[in-house]
């Protein structure tokens, strides 16, 4: 099964993009992120009371006030209220609040981990040829390799995606929002990444125009994925479960030398600077 990694940075059309590939003709099942990172941290989980712990103390407005939306002063289960998600996003998003995000990360991302290995193995199991990672921090959180082929969704200019950031997410203020775009990287950086890793490995689908045109994007880049990895060689792999360990740690292998490569390259240039 392929694990086809979608990434690119904030607002740049993941979900979008991961709704196109959820439908017909494609129909691949997504394992989404963002949504399982929402899911880890509600009230009565383990990633909400260390959120509690670490950033109540000091985040007064952690939880949204008792209201009969919020499930009053106990929250809907009796076990507290929900998180207060832009409260917590001004604490950890900006500058200065890298340790914030990191402590946030470490609470956040083994949980989400643990979760998106269970949705792969199932859709493994239900002998999809493919299945979707939508995962915002892809490249950040060292999942590349993992991914036999990688799509990043980007806008060229950056204009763009801060007009649609802002349009979808009202709430944020304009430093709030550039706060939210300098905690990834920048990702015209990802697309060339992504790129490195060869035709078969790496796709990038340009999202400056209209949803007309990002679906046309979208057609063309599957038709290359698909090109590279057939159905019939998905089914083989399921089939024949040595030959899938042998494949996936070749393509595991390759992948990491491509990142490591191009972590040497970065380095060299930024030591000439
Ligand atoms: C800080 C939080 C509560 C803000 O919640 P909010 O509902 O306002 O934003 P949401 O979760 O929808 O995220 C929106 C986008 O922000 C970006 N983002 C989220 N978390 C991070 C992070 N830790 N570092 C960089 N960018 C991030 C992603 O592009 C994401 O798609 C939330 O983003 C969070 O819990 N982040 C930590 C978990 C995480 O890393 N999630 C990303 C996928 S694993
Ligand atoms: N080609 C397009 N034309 C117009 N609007 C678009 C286009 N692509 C995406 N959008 C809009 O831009 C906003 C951001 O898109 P989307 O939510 O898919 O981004 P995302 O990368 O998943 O964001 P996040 O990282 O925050 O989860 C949404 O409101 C979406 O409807």
């Amino acid at each position: 099964m392929l694990l086809l990694g979608l990434t690119g940075s904030i607002a740049t059309g993941k979900s979008t993009v991961s709704s196109l590939l959820a439908a017909p003709p494609y129909n691949l099942p997504v394992v989404d992120a963002d949504k399982i990172a929402r899911q880890v941290v509600e009230p009565g989980t383990a990633g909400y009371q260390q959120i509690v712990a670490h950033f109540g103390p000091t985040t007064p407005d952690l939880l949204l006030p008792p209201s009969p939306e919020s499930g009053g002063e106990h929250g809907h289960n009796g076990k507290g209220r929900p998180l207060n998600r832009p409260a917590l996003g001004r604490r950890v998003f900006g500058e200065g609040k890298e340790t914030d995000r990191k402590a946030l990360n470490k609470i956040v991302h083994p949980a989400v981990r643990k979760e998106m290995y269970r949705q792969m193995v199932m859709a493994y199991l239900r002998g999809n040829w493919a299945v979707v990672l939508d995962v915002p921090l892809l490249f950040e959180s060292g999942w590349e390799p993992l991914c036999g082929t990688i799509l990043v969704v980007a806008v060229s200019d950056a204009v763009i995606q801060m007009q649609r950031l802002r349009a979808r997410d009202a709430h944020l203020t304009e430093e709030d929002a550039n706060n939210r775009v300098a905690a990834q990287w920048d990702v015209r950086d990802k697309a060339q990444r992504c790129l490195r890793r060869g035709e078969s490995a790496g796709v990038v689908v340009w999202n400056d125009g209209d949803k007309e045109d990002l679906k046309r994007e979208v057609d063309r880049v599957m038709t290359v994925v698909q090109k590279h990895h057939p159905k019939w060689w998905a089914l083989l792999l399921l089939l024949c479960p040595p030959l899938a360990a042998v494949s996936a740690t070749w393509s595991y292998v390759r992948m990491w030398w491509v990142k490591r490569e191009w972590e040497k390259e970065k380095q060299q240039l930024k030591a000439k600077l």
